[in-house]
């Protein structure tokens, strides 16, 4: 059995005294898609912050593709294959869709020939290419988070954290950010996403983590957490245990 491509191990953010993330034993395999949710405020952008190196944990370790990397601040991270979008969309709103995924690219690369070729590239797969000339801040919605998308895959990552693409978009273009997600794990790149919309990430994921005032309260496939009895008290309701 090959090792997990990521593992947390018991850890632990507390800010003040708010316990954000509590002994937060996690692990995704290499290639799933791996689907993270929770009410909110159950520590779930927390949880991708000490993942990604945003914040050190203040117990615990995080253990990517056999390192250690608790230590490690986000740039070097991301240099070793973790890549991540924000939950609140941060384009560099003055700058062409391009430059926003070169920057992105410049992280494996400091030929700009090569990072422009590469954009050009990622935004192809993103659906994005004939945008590539407009500034970032007249996308729509649906786009902007794509261009997260193209900005985290333009790092090559082996790891692509995915806070809420899917949320606030039409029935349509959530559609066609599963697909992306599916396409972009048919690359090869392992998926941990942040979800809301649980009738599009449940058929999309292979397994799901249920966090619940910071712990993981459940996790399994993603037909068995929601009929779980803790999953429905704590959070989903009836309705998508009937639905499931
Ligand atoms: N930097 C911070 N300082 C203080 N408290 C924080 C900080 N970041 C998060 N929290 C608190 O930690 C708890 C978990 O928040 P977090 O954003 O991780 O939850 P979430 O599951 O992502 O919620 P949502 O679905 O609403 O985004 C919340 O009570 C939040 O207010």
């Amino acid at each position: 059995m090959t090792a997990p491509l990521l593992e947390t191990r018991g850890v632990w953010q507390r800010f003040g005294g708010l316990i954000a993330n509590s002994d937060v034993s996690i692990s995704v395999d290499r290639g799933e898609i791996v689907g993270l949710i929770g009410p909110n405020g159950a520590g779930k952008s927390t949880l991708f912050n000490l993942i990604a190196g945003v914040l050190p944990p203040t117990q615990g370790s995080i253990i990517f593709d056999g390192e250690d990397v608790t230590k490690l601040p986000a740039t070097a991270r991301c240099a070793r294959g973790i890549a991540r979008t924000f939950q609140v969309v941060k384009s560099f709103e003055s700058m062409t869709v391009i430059d926003n995924v070169i920057v992105g690219a410049l992280i494996r690369t400091t030929v700009m020939r090569e990072a422009r070729r590469k954009a050009h590239e990622v935004l192809a797969f993103c659906g994005l290419d004939a945008r590539a000339d407009v500034l970032a801040n007249q996308l729509i919605p649906s786009e902007k988070r794509r261009l997260e998308v193209a900005r985290a895959l333009a790092t090559e990552p082996k790891l692509l954290l995915l806070d809420e693409v899917l949320t606030g978009l039409t029935p349509t273009e959530a559609q066609t950010g599963v697909e992306l997600v599916r396409r972009v794990r048919d690359t090869g790149v392992t998926v941990l996403m942040v979800e809301h919309v649980m009738e599009i990430v449940m058929p999309l994921v292979d397994r799901a983590i249920v966090l619940d005032l910071g712990k993981v309260l459940v996790e399994g496939k993603p037909a068995d957490v929601v009929r779980d009895p803790k999953v429905i008290t704590a959070y989903l309701g009836d309705r998508h245990a009937v639905s499931a």
